[in-house]
């Protein structure tokens, strides 16, 4: 039986850090609510100086059942720190996250998603029906033979019958490729079905066939399953691109577009830029974020940028319609 889907949306998301130039900021609690800015930006009581970092500005975003919404942009961005704040790792200062119009419940909200960061963290002693396992029993109140029955299906659903007996491996240890790593981090968070997966990086140091390969089996998951996909990406090629139902293109914390890749494409050419013949669009926008940056300073303020979303909406059925 299908579960309920779950579409995300997050509303006017705004998280700042301050950090210590004398005194590191690990040592201090990160998400701490700013509240008197001007007082910290004088310094602290031991005359510290701390800056003020606005590391998310007024981030919006919808999240649909079923599709896969991908956060690029260039490094120091924000994306991990926008998936972060959706996951529910930190807090933000001010902005709503809100699942299927309803306000989130954060212990539910738990155990409807599953949050899969960039860097794997397994055990490289242990082998992938293991680690699966140890997954399962933590997560899911089974009787062990559902519980390995989940366990294969999971195995099936991810492609890696052929590797379920073998370590995972680090460094040091030789085990399975680091694709086929990246898969067993997605399925730790996979195992108790949750409605919304959200990756950070999930293709990052892999190849482009074995990046493909997860993003198809994504997207797979996306659509036979109702889940919602929200992920991180650096350059995607075309072929990836295509798997995405929408885009949210940060850059210094504020959106630059939010939409598909076609109405990507108008946006740049409506800020007059000449799209060279066969470019990859995300590649060419991020190379472009100075441009489009000071267009939009001059030119549209977010809530007109969301009426020229719609406006492109029209010109695309125009188009391709
Ligand atoms: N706790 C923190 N302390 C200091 N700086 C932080 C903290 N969290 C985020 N930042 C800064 O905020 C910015 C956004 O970080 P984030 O990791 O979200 O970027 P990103 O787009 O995911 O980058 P990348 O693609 O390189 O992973 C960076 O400049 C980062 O250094």
């Amino acid at each position: 039986m299908k579960k309920q889907g779950c579409e995300i949306e997050a509303i006017g998301i705004h998280y700042t850090i301050y950090t210590n130039e004398r005194e590191s900021f690990f040592s201090r609690k990160q998400h701490k609510c700013i509240k008197g800015v001007q007082e910290l930006e004088k310094g602290d009581n031991n005359n510290n100086p701390t800056s003020i970092r606005h590391v998310l500005k007024d981030v919006n975003c919808r999240a649909k059942t079923g599709e896969i919404l991908a956060i690029v942009g260039p490094s120091g961005a924000g994306k991990s720190t926008f998936l972060e704040v959706l996951a529910g790792k930190i807090e933000p200062q001010s902005g709503s996250i809100f699942v299927n119009q309803k306000p989130v419940d954060k212990a539910r909200f738990k155990k409807i998603s599953g949050h899969v960061t960039q860097k794997d963290t397994l055990f490289p002693l242990l082998t992938v029906e293991e680690t699966l396992s140890f997954s399962a029993k933590l997560r899911l109140k089974l009787a062990p033979k559902e519980l390995s029955s989940r366990v294969k299906c999971l195995i099936q659903e991810l492609g890696l019958e052929h590797v379920a007996g073998a370590r995972i491996g680090d460094d040091r240890i030789r085990g399975i490729s680091g694709g086929e790593r990246r898969r067993v981090s997605i399925g730790v968070e996979l195992i108790h079905d949750p409605g919304v997966l959200i990756l950070d990086e999930p293709t990052s140091g892999l190849d482009s066939t074995s990046a493909l390969q997860i993003i198809d089996m994504l997207k797979t998951m996306a659509v036979t399953r109702d889940r919602t996909i929200i992920l991180s990406i650096h350059q995607p090629c075309f072929r990836i691109m295509k798997l995405f139902n929408s885009i949210l293109l940060l850059a210094n914390g504020t959106i630059l577009h939010h939409g598909t890749i076609e109405q990507l494409s108008l946006r740049l050419i409506l800020l007059g830029l000449d799209l060279p013949l066969h470019v990859n669009i995300l590649e060419f926008a991020i190379e472009s974020i100075d441009i489009i940056q000071k267009q939009n300073h001059t030119l549209l303020p977010q809530s007109a940028l969301m009426i020229k979303n719609s406006v492109l909406t029209i010109h695309v059925w125009d188009v391709f319609g």
